[in-house]
């Protein structure tokens, strides 16, 4: 079994373990997990826990039905999220501290601040960051909508070295063995291209969401970010011995050898984009091939609706290439596009710079 060392992790805990049977919580696979939490801090290191299974822990006080609205949901993730805190916090002799998150949240440049300063300062008082969607405030569309990439924006934010995701499998396959009896067990992802990506399906169970599909995007997301993921199954204690005597169950993902600098990992994985400017074949080119500006003669079209300084998708042809910030609005660049840039300022009157969107705001998808 190979070596498996970490410093900072963040440790993502699916509601398969929080809510076994869907209805309420149980503490049947957290004590090894906890074990292994209070063990890792004892040698100094740091752990971020991302806590799913509020819905599922709190399904059996709204009236139980198979598929509840949008707003029981809410209430059900309500008066869960406090039984799930309460079920971690009896287990530990030190502070909890709980934070709600949304996708709103990682995409505002000040709240994603906010967030880190938050997490610095629990770490540094030694009390146990429990992190969890704030189910509340959001409906489907404007979620995260999966805890296994709400673990991978935490890991970027808090700056871990390591994801650790407990789900209730031992970890990758070449298919479903839920659906596939002989799927073959991989231990180790060196590169997660788009076969990887083909091998997930979607959640084994009624309790769990995204299944192995958003665990590959959120491992993704990790690697591009220099930090390795780790899929382990929760269910078994072994796991958890293994994991505290430096060793590798599970299936490791390899972090990419070029890490993105903390701003390309917020322009890259969580600032939204508010609108498209799709570009010509010479606009492609000096993009790819030179790390080249985007400059207002290389746009043919401005779809969608923002402000200068927000971020906007950059299409060629069907395939989004590249995302930036734009130093314009929709409303100007419908002007300037596919003019010179020595143009701009006789049609708008003014000029904000000669470039579209400057090579150190964009990043190349
Ligand atoms: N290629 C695959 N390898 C392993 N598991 C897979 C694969 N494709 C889909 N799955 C499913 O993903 C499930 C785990 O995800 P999920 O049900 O969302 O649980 P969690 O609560 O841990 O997030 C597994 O139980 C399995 O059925
Ligand atoms: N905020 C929701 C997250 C649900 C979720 O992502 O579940 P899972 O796939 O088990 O990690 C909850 O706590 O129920």
């Amino acid at each position: 079994m190979s070596q498996f060392t970490w410093q900072r992790a963040v440790i993502k805990v699916g509601s398969a373990l929080i809510a076994p049977d869907g209805k309420a919580c149980s503490s049947q696979f957290l004590l090894p997990i906890a074990q292994f939490i209070v063990a890792s801090r004892a040698q100094g290191k740091e752990v971020i826990l991302v806590s799913s299974g509020s819905v599922a822990a709190g399904r059996g006080k709204i009236g139980y039905k198979h598929y509840p609205s949008i707003a029981e949901k809410q209430a059900m993730a309500a008066i869960g999220q406090t039984h799930m805190m309460a079920n971690w916090a009896r287990l530990f002799d030190f502070d909890c501290g709980q934070i709600l998150l949304t996708s709103d949240d990682f995409h505002n440049r000040t709240r994603y601040v906010n967030i880190k300063n938050t997490l610095r300062e629990l770490l540094r008082n030694n009390a146990l960051p429990i992190v969890n969607e704030n189910d509340t405030v959001v409906i489907n569309e404007l979620k995260v909508g999966d805890n296994d990439n709400l673990a991978a924006y935490t890991a970027l934010v808090a700056q871990a070295d390591t994801l650790i995701i407990c789900s209730d499998i031992d970890g990758l396959y070449d298919a479903d063995p839920r659906q596939n009896p002989s799927a073959k067990f991989i231990p180790r992802v060196d590169e997660i291209d788009h076969k990887i990506h083909q091998l997930a399906g979607g959640a084994g169970t009624s309790v769990g969401t995204g299944g192995m599909r958003t665990k590959i995007q959120a491992a993704e997301k990790c690697a591009k970010s220099g930090i390795q993921t780790l899929i382990v199954n929760g269910r078994k204690p072994e796991v958890f011995e293994q994991l505290a005597l430096s060793k590798q169950p599970g299936t490791l993902f390899i972090p990419s050898k070029n890490r993105d600098s903390a701003r390309t990992q917020w322009l890259r994985h969580t600032l939204r984009s508010k609108g498209t400017l799709v570009i010509d074949d010479g606009a492609q080119k000096a993009l790819i091939n030179k790390g080249a500006s985007l400059l207002p003669s290389g746009i043919t079209s401005v779809l969608g609706s923002f402000k200068p300084g927000e971020a906007v998708d950059i299409r060629y042809k069907d395939q989004i290439i590249a995302k930036g910030l734009c130093l314009y609005g929709n409303s100007e660049l419908a002007q300037i596009k596919g003019q010179r840039s020595d143009k701009i300022e006789t049609i708008l009157g003014y000029s904000s710079g000669e470039v579209a969107v400057h090579r150190d705001d964009l990043v190349l998808l």
